[in-house]
């Protein structure tokens, strides 16, 4: 089954304090600590917005896609995320219709995800990437 809904909406910075100012500006809130996501060389800082998210990434790491992508295009959008209820599944089928994957299965996400990026080209210039959540699991 294609995606369910919008998983969050993820933007780079270079400061998690600096580059959460609009967002408590407008009233949102973070949704718990900050969390550090070794695999991707961030730390992680999500905003409730009814039910999906606001995820601001910081690098961690000098390795990290956040430093590469801060050093070439500066604090800003990044990528959006969909929320998907079998990841496995869903790379397949759309391999099978030309999907371009950044990597063959799925790596750990935020808040113990299982996560998958679509390259920016396939996605006719935003990064996509899919979140898995199994049906009946807590949102
Ligand atoms: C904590 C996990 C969290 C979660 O949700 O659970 C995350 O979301 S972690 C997020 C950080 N991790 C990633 O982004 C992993 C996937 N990203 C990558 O593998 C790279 O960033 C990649 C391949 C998208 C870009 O790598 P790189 O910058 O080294 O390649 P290029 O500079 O050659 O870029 C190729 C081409 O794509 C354009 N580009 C790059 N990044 C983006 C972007 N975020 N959105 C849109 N377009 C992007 C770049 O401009 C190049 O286009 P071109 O026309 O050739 O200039
Ligand atoms: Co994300």
């Amino acid at each position: 089954m294609p995606v369910t809904q919008l998983d969050h909406v993820a933007i780079a910075t270079p400061d998690l304090d600096v580059g959460s100012a609009p967002y408590t500006a407008l009233g949102l809130h973070p949704e718990g600590p900050d969390e550090d996501v070794g695999s991707q060389g961030v730390r992680v800082r999500a905003f409730h917005v009814g039910d999906t998210l606001i995820e601001l990434l910081m690098p961690i790491r000098d390795d990290s896609p956040i430093a590469a992508f801060l050093e070439k295009r500066g604090p800003g959008l990044h990528h959006t995320a969909y929320r998907v209820t079998d990841l496995d599944a869903e790379m397949t089928r759309l391999m099978a219709e030309g999907g371009h994957f950044l990597g063959s299965t799925p790596t750990p996400g935020r808040a113990g995800t299982r996560v998958a990026f679509l390259h920016p080209k396939w996605g006719q210039g935003t990064l996509i990437e899919l979140v898995e959540h199994p049906a009946g699991a807590a949102q």
